[in-house]
C-alpha cells in the first residue's frame, strides 16, 4: 500500500478580510516526502491547516485520495490523515501514554474500548519515536522536544496514509532531528508526508520534492536541486546563500554568505597561493574583511578554486589536470606585481604547481605571509624533492612572515592597512 495523493486547486484562504493563500494549486504524489519552505508568515501553516480541513477555504478545493476533503467524515479523515501541529503546548494533565492512545480514537466505536491490536500499535509508535520511557509521565511535565516526539507518536498511532507535520523538528536537538526525520523518511512510500521546514538543509536532505512559498502563493516546486538555488533563496528570503551540491549526499546544501562590511581605511590587494582546500578559510576571511582578493594559479577542479569563484574572487585557473601554462604564469606574475601582500597557505606542492612558488620566489620585495595554522607548514606537504621547502626558506630569509592563524593574518594586514595613507 502506498500513501495517498493530495491535491489542491485554486485554493484561496482568508483570515477575516486578509487573504493568506491565493490560487494555490499543487499536486502531491502518493508516497512521497514533500517539504514546504518559505519565509515567516507566508502561509505554510495555513496551507497545512487547509489540507487537514482545520480551516475551510474561501474558494478552491482540496482533494485527498481523489475525493473532495469536504466529503469525508471527521472520523473517516482521521483514519487516513495524521497531523502534528507547530504549537506543541498541551494544557491537560494526560499521561504520555494516554496522549498516544488518542491516536486510536478514530478507529474505536462510541462504546468500544482499545483492543490488543490498538495497544500494540501505540507501543510500536512509542518505540520508534523513542517515547516509551515517558509513558507514565504527564504531558505537561516533559520537555518541548519530548512533547514533539510524543505528538509524532500520536499521529503515527493513527496509522495515517498522509502525515502533515508543521516544523516537526523545531524543538529537537540534532540527534533527535535526524532520528525523527529518518523515522518519518522510513514511512515513505506507505505514507505521503508533507512537512513544513525552516531548515533548508534538512529539507534538502530528506525530501523528494520541495515546495517553495512566498507570500500567499507557491513560488517554485520541484526536486531539492531544482528549487534550492542561490537565486531562489535570494529572491524569496532576501539573503545571500552559497548553494552547492554536497559531495557525499549529492543533495544541495546552503550556507549563509556574509557580505563584507564597509572597509576601514584603504583595502589591500592580497593574492592567495593555495590549493587542496587549504585556502578556503583564508579566502573567505580576507574577502569578508574587505580586501581585494585574487587567487591562483589553481586547477579548475581544486576545491579552493570553487571556493574562490563562489566568493566572487578572481582566480587565475587552469583546466582540470593541465599543467600551469606560461600564459597563466604571466598573468600570475602581473597580479603579484600589483599586490600589496601575498599569502601562501599550507598547500601541497608537487610537480604540478611548483611553478607557483618558483614565480613567487622570483619576485623580491613582496610582502609574503606563510600561513601555518595548527603547526602545519606549507613545507609539510612538499612533494618536489625539497625544492618547495628551499624556496620557502629563502622567502623567510628575505622577510616573509610566518603566521599561525587566519585571525593573526587579518590583524597583521589590518595594521598594514592602517599605516597606509
Ligand atoms: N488565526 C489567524 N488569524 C488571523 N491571521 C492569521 C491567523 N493565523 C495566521 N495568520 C496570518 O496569516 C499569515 C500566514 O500565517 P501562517 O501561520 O500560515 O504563516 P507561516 O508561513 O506558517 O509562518 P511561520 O513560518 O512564521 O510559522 C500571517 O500573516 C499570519 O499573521
Amino acid at each position: 500500500m502506498t500513501g495517498i495523493m493530495v491535491r489542491t486547486e485554486d485554493l484561496d484562504v482568508s483570515y477575516g478580510d486578509t487573504r493568506v493563500l491565493q490560487a494555490v494549486s499543487l499536486a502531491v504524489a502518493g508516497g512521497s516526502f514533500i517539504g514546504i519552505l518559505g519565509p515567516n508568515g507566508c502561509g505554510k501553516t495555513t496551507l497545512l491547516r487547509a489540507l487537514s480541513r482545520i480551516i475551510d477555504p474561501a474558494a478552491g478545493t482540496v482533494m485527498v485520495d481523489g475525493r473532495d476533503i469536504g466529503t469525508y467524515s471527521i472520523r473517516g479523515l482521521a483514519t487516513i490523515m495524521g497531523a502534528v501541529p507547530q504549537e506543541t503546548a498541551v494544557t491537560f494533565d494526560f499521561t504520555v501514554e494516554e496522549i498516544v492512545q488518542m491516536g486510536r480514537h478514530p478507529y474505536l466505536g462510541r462504546l468500544s474500548s482499545m483492543g490488543e491490536e490498538d495497544y500494540a500499535i501505540c507501543r510500536h509508535a512509542m518505540e520508534i519515536t523513542n517515547t516509551a520511557y515517558l509513558a507514565g509521565r504527564l504531558i505537561t511535565e516533559i520537555s518541548g522536544g519530548e512533547r514533539q516526539r510524543v505528538l509524532i507518536a500520536r499521529a503515527l498511532a493513527q496509522r495515517p496514509r498522509v502525515l502533515l507535520l508543521d516544523e516537526p523538528t523545531s524543538h529537537l536537538d540534532i540527534s533527535h532531528q535526524i532520528e525523527i526525520l529518518s523515522i518519518i523518511r522510513g514511512l515513505v512510500p506507505e505514507v505521503t508526508v508533507i512537512g513544513v521546514f525552516h531548515d533548508i538543509n534538512l529539507a534538502a536532505y530528506f525530501c523528494d520534492t520541495i515546495i517553495l512559498m512566498e507570500r500567499a502563493r507557491i513560488a517554485a516546486v520541484g526536486t531539492p536541486a531544482a528549487v534550492i538555488t542561490d537565486k531562489n533563496i535570494r529572491e524569496i528570503f532576501g539573503v545571500e546563500m552559497i548553494v552547492r551540491t554536497h559531495p557525499i549526499t549529492g543533495r544541495p546544501y546552503a550556507v549563509p554568505r556574509y557580505e563584507p562590511g564597509p572597509v576601514a581605511g584603504h583595502p589591500l590587494r592580497v593574492h592567495v597561493v593555495c590549493g587542496g582546500g587549504t585556502g578556503a578559510e583564508t579566502l573567505y576571511a580576507l574577502r569578508s574583511a574587505g580586501h581585494e582578493v585574487t587567487a591562483g594559479v589553481l586547477s579548475a577542479n581544486d576545491s579552493d578554486c570553487t571556493a574562490a569563484e563562489g566568493l566572487g574572487i578572481r582566480v587565475i585557473r587552469e583546466p582540470p589536470f593541465a599543467p600551469i601554462s606560461s600564459r597563466s604564469l604571466e598573468e600570475y606574475a602581473a597580479v603579484l606585481q600589483a599586490s600589496d601582500a601575498v599569502v601562501v597557505t599550507g598547500m601541497p606542492v608537487g610537480p604540478g604547481n611548483i611553478d607557483n612558488l618558483r614565480t613567487l620566489g622570483d619576485h623580491a620585495g613582496l610582502l609574503v605571509f606563510l600561513l601555518s595554522p595548527g603547526g602545519t607548514d606549507p613545507a609539510d606537504h612538499d612533494y618536489t624533492g625539497g625544492e618547495a621547502t628551499a624556496i620557502l626558506d629563502a622567502l623567510l630569509k628575505n622577510g616573509a612572515v610566518r603566521v599561525g592563524s587566519v585571525s593573526e593574518l587579518l590583524d597583521r594586514l589590518a595594521a598594514r592597512r592602517a599605516d597606509r595613507p
